[in-house]
Order: structure tokens, then C-alpha cells, then sequence
């Protein structure tokens, strides 16, 4: 559904008044996510992830340079084809619950989001009340401000709109950041939802470990370079099934896992 190809991104800053310097943000990322998986994009802050789902969605800053291709079902991705798939048949779940506006009631973000991806008036506001139903947000929840719902609450909202307009691709980024674990599983089941009723997600989180459950694959990045992609299923065990080194030693390293690698010092 996505490929993406030689993706390098970099940033023009200006050192002082005249001095031109390149600060880079993504090199040379080549991935592809097919209809019906999780592509789980795990790193350490500042790998990269945001920027690649901003890139996807074509909202990366003036300042950004862009090389490569990204191709939605064969189409590249410009200003003129993102206009149309934006919010469509591409949805974000952003990284933050400050991008809900906070002077209007979340029903209506919810509804204006379910407009926006093409829905009729009446639709859009059966669409909405079921979406925000369906992550377990009751009525009165629809009739708050954000600044009366929880962080939990808010981050299920933005699940909500991302998912209203039954988006081919969800890019859902750390979609479960300050949750709590059980409603961090609910927010992950769906997006596994999502993806087993034909959909493709893609899951940006620091956090592998809650998202192993879910995902099909799982893209390490690290330093703005992708350093390998898994299975989701090779993370297991003593991790041998791992291709990337840098995967393996992650795996490797979790606190959990440090008894199971079998002939090694713990402290290796
Ligand atoms: N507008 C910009 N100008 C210059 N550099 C930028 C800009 N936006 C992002 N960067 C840099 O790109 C790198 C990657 O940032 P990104 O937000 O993608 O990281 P991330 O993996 O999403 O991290 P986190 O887990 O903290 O969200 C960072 O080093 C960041 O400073
Ligand atoms: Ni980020």
C-alpha cells in the first residue's frame, strides 16, 4: 500500500546571519507497509520516527529538504495527490493531545474529522458517537473540552479521529504515550483491528515491548537511519531469529531478557 524509497530528509539552518549548514533528519529510509499489517517503527527519541510520519503525510516544516519517493498504491505522494488522501484515505493519530483544539467540544473534532475524510452531515455524526463508542468514551465525553478530559480520555479522541474516516493507512504516532497499561493495550488492540479488517497501520513507539503483541513488523530506526526490519515474531527467545544486530542487542538488553541468552555475561 506504502513504499517508500530512499527517504533522506534534511534540515537548512542558518548559522549566524550568512552561514548555510545542513542539520540531517532522515537518510536513506527504504520501507513499504501492506494492506492487513502493523508496521510497528520503533527508536530512542530523535531516531527519526516523527519526522518519517510527518514526511508520509507531507507535513514536515519549509525548512525540510526532501530526496526519494513515497508512493501510496503506486502513486507518488506530492502536494497535489496528499490534498485529496490526506485525512482520507491517510489518517495520523499525532504524538500529542495539545493538536486537539481546545475551544472546541471533542464530539465536534471527532465529527469535523469524519467530515473531512468525505462523510455526509448525518453520517459524520453517527460515524463520530460510534468511533468515540467504540474506544470505550461515553456520551458525555463527546460534549467535554479537552481541558475536561483526561490524558487517556484525549488520547482515545485522537484514535477517534484517525480512525472516524476508515483511513486505508493509519500512521498512529506513540499513540499510547502516558497510558496506563490496560488502556494502552485497548488503544493497540484496535489499531491490530484496524489491521486485520484490511487496513494498513503504521505504529511509531519507543515502547517495543507493549508493541510486539500487535505488530506484523517491526522497523528499528536509529539516528535518523533505518537499521533493519523484523518480524515481530524473531523477537522471541534469545532473539537469534533477528537479522539487524542492532535489533538483536536491543532485544537482548531488555530487562526481561537478560537471563535468556543462553552463554553469554550478563553485563556483554
Ligand atoms: N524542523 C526541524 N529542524 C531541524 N531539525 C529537526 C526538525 N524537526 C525534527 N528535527 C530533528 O530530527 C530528529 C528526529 O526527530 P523526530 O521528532 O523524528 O524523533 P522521534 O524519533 O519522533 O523522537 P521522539 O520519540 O522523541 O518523538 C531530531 O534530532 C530532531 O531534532
Ligand atoms: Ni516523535
Amino acid at each position: 500500500m506504502l513504499e517508500i524509497e530512499s527517504l533522506t530528509i534534511h534540515f537548512r539552518r542558518y548559522d549566524g546571519l550568512w552561514r548555510r549548514r545542513s542539520v540531517a533528519g532522515l537518510t536513506d529510509v527504504t520501507l513499504d507497509v501492506t494492506a492487513g499489517e502493523v508496521l510497528a517503527v520503533v527508536g530512542s527519541s530523535g531516531a527519526g520516527k516523527s519526522l518519517l510520519a510527518h514526511a508520509i503525510l507531507g507535513i514536515l516544516p519549509r525548512n525540510a529538504v526532501i530526496e526519494g519517493q513515497i508512493r501510496f498504491e503506486g502513486v507518488g505522494l506530492d502536494a497535489a495527490s496528499l490534498r485529496t488522501l490526506r485525512g482520507r484515505r491517510i489518517a495520523l493519530v499525532p504524538q500529542s493531545i495539545a493538536h486537539l483544539d481546545p475551544l472546541a467540544r471533542v464530539g465536534d473534532q471527532v465529527r469535523w474529522a469524519a467530515r473531512r475524510a468525505g462523510l455526509p452531515r448525518g453520517r459524520a455524526a453517527e460515524a463520530s458517537a460510534a468511533a468515540l463508542h467504540e474506544l470505550g468514551l461515553h456520551e458525555g465525553v463527546a460534549e467535554a473540552y479537552p481541558h475536561a478530559v483526561s490524558g487517556g480520555m484525549a488520547r482515545r479522541v485522537l484514535l477517534a479521529t484517525a480512525m472516524v474516516g476508515h483511513a486505508d493507512l493509519v500512521i498512529a504516532d506513540e499513540p499510547t504515550d502516558g497510558l496506563d497499561p490496560a488502556n494502552a493495550a485497548l488503544v493497540l488492540r484496535h489499531l491490530r483491528g484496524l489491521a486485520d479488517s484490511g487496513k494498513a497501520v503504521i505504529l511509531v513507539t519507543h515502547d517495543l515491548v507493549s508493541a510486539l503483541p500487535f505488530a506484523t513488523r517491526v522497523a528499528v530506526m536509529r539516528h535518523g537511519a533505518l537499521l533493519g526490519i523484523e518480524r515481530a515474531d524473531d523477537f522471541s527467545a534469545d532473539g537469534a531469529g533477528l537479522r539487524s544486530p542492532y535489533a538483536r542487542a536491543l532485544w537482548r538488553a531488555l530487562p526481561q531478557n537478560e537471563f535468556a541468552v543462553p552463554g553469554e555475561p550478563r553485563d556483554a
